[in-house]
């Protein structure tokens, strides 16, 4: 289906149970290789909300003294990232619409306390290639507005199971993460939400 916000278009879909669960084997297997960690502001140093790690050839990370960027290793064990699983490229396949493959999936994971502030996914030198978004277990409550900050921004609710496509003119729109809402599913054993986001990182 098509999601309009702000006048901008969104391709949107919900994968089925069965396919949700097995994406949660398939992340839980990649948290045992590469564990979350809580990533901090550039510059002030302040932690997160949200706990993080990837998979993929590159991996979106954060800290105090070098900012926000991708690198081929984890922050913490200093490792490479687990390689990309088949599931999440046949995701990106499904959904991207791009020809290359996706070079990196940020895994976030909210605690039901969490929370994301609103700013534009740019780190990414491939603007042509949409980022991909799969939201598992507890609903959210998402915010998204325009390319500028100061854009309109509309709030909606994201459920267990839905992908929305962030491309086009929707590429750079402002969005973020307001609240989780706790005890609305059942997918994730111990509560909470995860985001996968798959991404395409050089042209
Ligand atoms: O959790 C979400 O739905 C959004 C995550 C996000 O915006 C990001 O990781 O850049
Ligand atoms: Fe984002």
């Amino acid at each position: 289906m098509v999601l309009m916000v702000n006048g901008i278009a969104y391709h949107a879909e919900t994968l089925d149970r069965a396919a949700q669960e097995h994406l949660v084997e398939v992340i839980r297997a990649v948290v045992g290789e590469a564990p979350l960690y809580v990533p901090v502001m550039p510059g002030t140093g302040q932690p997160m909300s949200v706990r993080m790690t990837n998979c993929g050839p590159l991996g979106w990370v954060t800290d105090k003294a070098r900012g926000y960027r991708y690198q081929e290793t984890h922050p913490v064990t200093g490792k490479a990232w687990p390689a990309m699983p088949a599931e999440l490229l046949a995701l990106w396949d499904r959904f991207s619409g791009y020809p290359k493959p996706p070079q990196a999936c940020l895994i976030n994971f909210y605690a039901d306390e969490a929370r994301m502030g609103l700013h534009q996914d740019r780190d990414e030198e491939d603007l042509e290639a949409p980022v991909v978004s799969i939201s598992l277990g507890n609903a959210c409550l998402f915010r998204i507005g325009g390319r500028m900050r100061s854009d309109k921004t509309t709030s909606l609710r994201l459920s267990s199971g839905d992908v929305v496509v962030l491309g086009g003119e929707g590429r750079l729109a402002f969005h973020g993460v307001d609240r989780i809402y706790p005890g609305t599913s059942t997918l994730l054993k111990n509560g909470g939400r995860i985001n996968l986001t798959l991404r395409r990182v050089h042209r």
